[in-house]
């Protein structure tokens, strides 16, 4: 299902965040947002889930303007993982955990169906956590951790999947193989990537952010561009496609001495 982020304006402690983002995405689009550290991304995301109302703008997941729904409604539409997964699941087992994905299909208070059960014993193959699925939650790796909570994003069966930083404790196999399946699903996903190769092998788009402002937009050769690689991220750097398909970047020996603010 689409997403369509218009004009979106916070401001925190009296501090604008961010001022008028604007981020597209078509139905089944993996968008990836990038960005120098406090640039505004997560702030962006907690938007996007419904988690932090903003001063103005929209977000539309469909036809739906998410703050106008109930956190429930807005739960059966998207689902979210978070940085370093700190959402107090200790004391569950793993397919605990993956069945609170549920929670929206049925009202917390409700037990869990056919279809549900379903969902979660899919999401918990497909994320390849089966072995773990008796294990305490707060006793795994970060790694076996974010694909718990991947799984549970995943049986929660969402229009539109939101990450942030997923693949910040996973080995470099483990990033390749969460991202080639969260492709898979064919769900359209807003993520959040600080690792620009990554960014650029995996999402049909990016949207760079930097200081709360949208600077730039669209298919990624267009975006990493040695312009903005400069400006917005202080790297002397240069993407290409290569034969394979794949855009690699290629960066200099040193960062530049300076972040040029030629972009803004
Ligand atoms: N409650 C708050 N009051 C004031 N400023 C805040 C508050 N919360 C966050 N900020 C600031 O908002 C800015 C954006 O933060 P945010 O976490 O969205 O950045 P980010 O791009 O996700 O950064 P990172 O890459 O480091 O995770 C930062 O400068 C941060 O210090």
């Amino acid at each position: 299902m689409r997403l369509s982020v218009d004009r979106l304006h916070i401001t925190l402690d009296r501090h604008a965040i961010l001022n008028g983002v604007d981020i597209k995405a078509r139905s089944g689009e993996f968008v990836g947002l990038v960005g120098p550290n406090g640039s505004g991304k997560s702030t962006l995301l907690r938007a996007v889930y419904r988690s932090l109302r903003p001063a103005d703008g929209t977000v539309r997941v469909g036809d739906d303007d998410i703050w106008e729904l109930g956190p429930r409604a807005a739960a059966l539409r998207t689902a979210a993982v978070l940085q370093d997964g700190g959402d107090g699941t200790g004391g569950f087992t793993v397919i605990e955990t993956v069945s609170l994905g549920r929670a929206p299909h049925h009202g917390l208070l409700g037990r869990d169906g056919p279809k549900d059960q379903r969902a979660v014993e899919e999401a918990v193959d497909l994320c390849g956590i089966r072995h773990l699925a008796h294990r305490d939650h707060g006793s795994l790796s970060g790694g076996e951790r974010q694909r718990v909570l991947l799984a549970r994003a995943l049986a929660q069966r969402p229009r539109l999947l939101v990450l942030d930083e997923l693949t910040n404790h996973l080995d470099i196999r483990a990033r390749f193989e969460l991202l080639h399946l969260i492709r898979s699903t064919g769900t359209t996903t807003l993520a959040v990537l600080h690792d620009l190769d990554l960014a650029a092998r995996f999402c049909d788009h990016l949207v760079v952010l930097d200081r709360g402002v949208a600077v730039a937009a669209g298919p990624v050769l267009d975006v990493l561009t040695p312009e903005i690689l400069a400006g917005v991220f202080g790297v002397a750097a240069s993407s290409r496609r290569d034969a394979d398909g794949v855009v690699r970047l290629t960066y200099a020996a040193e960062p530049l001495a300076a972040v040029p603010s030629t972009v803004l």
